[in-house]
């Protein structure tokens, strides 16, 4: 089916037969929880805090990433000079790790918002017969949950996380076993996301992309990515009568 971008996209509109819709700063504003998982694990490791827009800039490329970048951020922080950081991040990360997947399984979806549009977009795509699928790098662990408690889980024919698959978004390969198990050719399934990874990703995959304007870029515009459209918000995600 025919899925018209608004003005300003690079195309004017794509025919596809599916959707790849991404999670975090896509469908559901998760920064309060990770600032709070991540409160909570640096508590527990007797270290400094970090301010939340540092967290959203570090969030996209899954746990291990983030959980790093937050390490190597409050460690430089405290002092530590760049000499031999690597290997303190190293040295804190299984604890690290541990104890921020106990704190986000605890508070997930407590501190978090689904955007505005995103029910009703995307059940208004999935009603002219697009197929919905959710490709995330947030574990699975975290994924399912979320979706449920926010009421998006009915949406999805499939629900692939971070964990899923041998490697995550930037690379195509979860947007191509995803388009496997769905039997639906890549150049028709349309890549929703809100970053340069699942830019990244869909371009690897020879998928269109759209990208809303809302989320989280690593700090950096979404309109610099390249991509097919951008939207304010799924509801400006129109199929067109045929
Ligand atoms: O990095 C994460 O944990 C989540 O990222 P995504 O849902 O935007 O893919
Ligand atoms: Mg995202």
């Amino acid at each position: 089916m025919r899925v018209q971008f608004p003005a300003g996209s690079t195309c004017k509109f794509v025919e596809v037969d599916a959707a790849i819709v991404d999670l975090d700063g896509t469908m559901v504003d998760t920064i309060g929880d990770f600032a709070e998982a991540i409160t909570r694990m640096l508590a527990d490791l007797q270290l400094p805090n970090l301010p939340a827009n540092k967290v959203e800039h570090m969030v996209g490329k899954g746990t291990e990433h983030l959980l790093r970048s937050v390490l190597a951020y409050v460690l430089t922080q405290s002092g530590h000079p760049a000499q031999g950081l690597e290997d303190a991040v190293q040295a804190l990360f299984a604890t690290a790790l541990a104890r921020y997947e106990h704190h986000y399984i605890a508070i997930n979806g407590a501190h978090s918002a689904v955007y505005v549009g995103v029910k009703e977009g995307l059940q208004a795509l999935k009603d002219a017969g697009l197929r919905l699928a959710c490709v995330t790098n947030k574990p699975m662990s975290f994924t399912r949950p979320l979706l449920v408690a926010k009421g998006l889980d009915g949406l999805f024919e499939q629900v692939f996380g971070g964990d899923s698959f041998p490697r995550k978004k930037p690379d195509p390969m979860p947007l191509l076993k995803t388009c496997e198990v769905l039997g639906v050719a890549p150049a028709r399934t349309l890549m929703v996301g809100d970053s340069s990874n699942d830019a990244q990703a869909a371009r690897a995959a020879a998928c269109p992309v759209v990208l809303v304007t809302y989320g989280y870029n690593h700090g950096q515009s979404v309109q610099a990515v390249d991509a097919d459209g951008w939207v304010d918000s799924l509801v400006q995600l129109q199929v067109a009568a045929q």
